[in-house]
Order: structure tokens, then sequence, then C-alpha cells
């Protein structure tokens, strides 16, 4: 994926309309943001922000201000829906699916209800979908093409709240912190729901600030001021990021009883639905059993969807998960002409100097039977003409 990284310290704590007040003080325009709320909520909502200080640093304040006395609906599965029909930008909506699988997941493993069950509260529910959908939004207008985010300070002590008295960190931020570094530090409730769903549903890794090329510093305040350390969530964006290392998911499962004719389309639903790649590896598994490894590799934010789709389309009973670095080359399309044909050509490059150059083999496919000749005779030939164009490994990209 390409674009900026932001790294999101929430050392301090994190909730919902801190991590949004920090992306709009870094630049996310208002409007937009305002605009994909809209396009879920509509007439329900009204986001403002202002400036405030916590603990003598200035800050942006978030505030969603709820314009309905009709409540929207509630669970997770009205959630999906309004989701999927706003018409969002696809990596607006795959996030914002994303975060909220993760809290509806949470909210059903504590109060052991099916997760499509799982009940956002009326006003709550309301201020989620701001929360989550404008600080997806706010991600997209930035151009940030990967998160990650330092340990979070979860809190100590008790709320109260719906469910009474709650010990903290309250229980669905305890299960949104598996695996991820948390301590108390501190006095109060530091993390909410909200906040540790957006962390673990954008964040591919939890890390201490990477090395990057600095671009701006947003800074976000939650709702009190303490005079003991500013209650605020910081985001750190860099400048257009350098091709190089990014985060990347891979799904893996043992499969030994799904039906051959079956694979292909699984494979083929899996790339359609945004897998970087996908493929299969023949194993041999327990009492001498032919089966297969399927592989997806994916960005962290269509991990969650894809791993829904192995579940759906597979026989597995489970997903194993890992987080990989993928190191991509820069790529750009030049299209050269064989025989009276256009035929696309995928250059690879690093730093400007040519690493890959790969005829489109569909096209290849396509055109050569169309003349009735063998495909390495027109894919040598489309190779041919890509270095008579300037495009050869080794040689500088032409300007
Ligand atoms: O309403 C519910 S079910 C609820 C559950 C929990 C659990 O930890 S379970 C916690 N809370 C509290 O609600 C407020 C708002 O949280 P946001 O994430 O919407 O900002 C917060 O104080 C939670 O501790 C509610
Ligand atoms: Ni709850």
């Amino acid at each position: 994926m390409t674009g900026r990284h932001a790294w999101i310290d929430a050392s301090a704590g994190v909730a919902g309309d801190m991590m949004l007040g920090a992306l709009l003080d870094a630049g996310a325009r208002l409007d937009r943001v305002q605009a994909a709320v809209e396009a879920v909520a509509p007439g329900s909502v009204r986001i403002t922000v202002t400036e405030v200080t916590r603990a003598g640093l200035r800050a942006a304040k978030a505030d969603v201000e709820a314009l309905t006395d009709s409540p929207p609906h509630r669970t997770w599965t009205s959630i999906r829906a309004q989701l999927d029909a706003a018409g969002l930008p696809e990596q607006v909506r795959d996030r914002a699916v994303a975060v909220f699988a993760r809290l509806a997941g949470a909210e059903a493993r504590v109060h052991g209800v099916p997760a499509g069950d799982v009940h956002f509260h009326e006003v709550g529910a309301l201020d989620s979908i701001a929360d989550v959908v404008g600080v997806c939004a706010a991600l997209h207008d930035l151009g940030i093409g990967t998160v990650s985010a330092s340990p979070v300070a979860v809190g100590s002590g008790h709320v109260r709240g719906a469910h009474g008295r709650l010990p903290v960190p309250v229980p669905a931020v305890a299960e949104l912190s598996r695996g991820w570094r948390v301590a108390a530090d501190g006095p109060g409730e530091l993390a909410t729901p909200t906040g540790m769903a957006l962390i673990r549903a954008l964040a591919g890794v939890c890390e201490d600030l990477p090395a990057m090329t600095l671009d701006t510093v947003g800074v976000g305040a939650g709702g009190r001021d303490r005079p003991d350390r500013a209650n605020v969530v910081r985001v750190l964006i860099s400048a257009e990021k350098a091709a190089g290392p990014e985060q990347a998911v891979l799904l893996e499962a043992n499969v030994d009883d799904l039906d051959p004719r079956l694979w292909p389309g699984v494979l083929t639903g899996l790339l359609d639905r945004g897998a970087a790649d996908a493929w299969l590896t023949p194993i041999v598994m327990k009492k001498g059993r032919p089966a297969h490894t399927l592989s997806v590799l994916c960005t962290p934010e269509r991990a969650a969807a894809l791993r829904e789709h192995v579940f759906a389309h597979t026989s597995t009973l489970g997903v194993r998960e890992s987080p990989r670095i993928k190191t991509p080359l820069d790529r750009l399309f030049v299209t050269v002409r064989v025989r009276g044909a256009e035929i696309p050509v995928k250059v690879g490059h690093r730093d400007g100097v040519i690493v890959q150059v790969m005829p489109e083999f569909d096209d290849v496919a396509a055109h050569a039977r169309a003349l009735d000749l063998p495909e390495r005779v027109v894919l040598q030939e489309a190779q041919s003409a890509a270095g008579a164009a300037g495009y050869t490994p080794g040689v500088t990209l032409p300007r």
C-alpha cells in the first residue's frame, strides 16, 4: 500500500474523539470528515473542533453533537449494513468495518452474546459512528497508507456506566488489549473501548516511533484536563512514504477435506476481495492425509474481511494470522505495440533503476490467440519493444 505513515502516540491513553481531534489537527478537512459521517448516519450528528489546552499543551478537541432524538440502529449487524450502503470510498469503509468488527467482537466476548447482536447504546452508537467513520475518513483525507501505534496507557481504578461499577481497564478494553503492550500508567479510564478498537484495527504493529521523515504532528484532546499529564493523543505523520518495507498480514489454514474443485473459486474470491496474493501449498497432514495450506497475504485493513471469506468458503475450523513485512518494488505501466496490438508492460523499479520488465501475460495470451502465434513469440516481442523504448533491467527509468 502506498501513502504516508501515521504513528499514534497513545502513551497518555486513547479515545475515539481524541484520535479524531488529532487527525483534524494534523490537517484532515472537517467538511470531508463530516460528509463521510453524514453518508452513514444522515442528519444525525454535527462534528465541531475547537482549540483547547491540556496541562498547558495546545490541542484540538473534537465534539460530536447529536442532532436527532431518534437513535440509529444499534446492533453491529445493522451498523454494518449502514456502512455498506453509505457509498464511502472503499478504504474508508473497509477500515470502519474492521474497527466496528473489533469492537463488536470484544463486546460479544465480554457479554457472552453473538457479535452480530452486540448492542451499541443509543447515544454511544452515534458517538461511535462519528468517531470511527470520522477517523477513517480523516486518515483517507490525509493520504495515510499505514498506521502503527505506541503502547497504550489504559488507566486504573473503577468507572460507573450502564453496567454499574466497572474495573479499569474496562472489560472491552482488556479484551481489545490482547497482544498489545499496555500498562495502567495512572488513575481513571485512560483508554476507552472505541479508542482501543481504533488502535487494534488500524495499527499493524505496536512500536515506538519508527524512523520517518516527519511531516505533520496533530494533537487531539480528551475531555478532562488533568494537571499531572496532558490528556492528549498525538499523531505523527510521515512525508510521502518512501518505497520500502510495509506491514502485511499472512492468513493461513491447513485444509484436508475441501472438494478440490472449489479451490480455484476460493483463490479468485480472495483476490477479488483485495488480497495481495493467495496461494495453495500441497502438504501431508496427520494420518498421512494429502492436504493444502491456504495462504493469503493482505494489508492489515483487509485481514478481517478476508478471514471471514476463508471461513465462509472453505471447510477450515481455524485461521492462523501473523504480521509480515513486505517490500514491494515501485511500479509503473507502459504500453508497447506488438504487430498492431497494444500490450501493457509492468515495470518494477527501485530508486529509479529498473529491476523487472514484464508484459501482462493475459494480454500477451489474448494477442497470441488472435494472431495464431505461440505465446512465447508475442512475449518476447513485447519485451523487445519495451527494451527499445528504454525499459531494460539495470538502466535508469527514461524521462
Ligand atoms: O455500553 C457498554 S456495553 C459498555 C461496555 C463497556 C465494557 O468495557 S464491556 C464499557 N463501556 C463504557 O462506555 C463508555 C464509552 O465508551 P466509548 O468506547 O464509546 O467511548 C466508556 O466509559 C466505557 O468504559 C460501555
Ligand atoms: Ni460492554
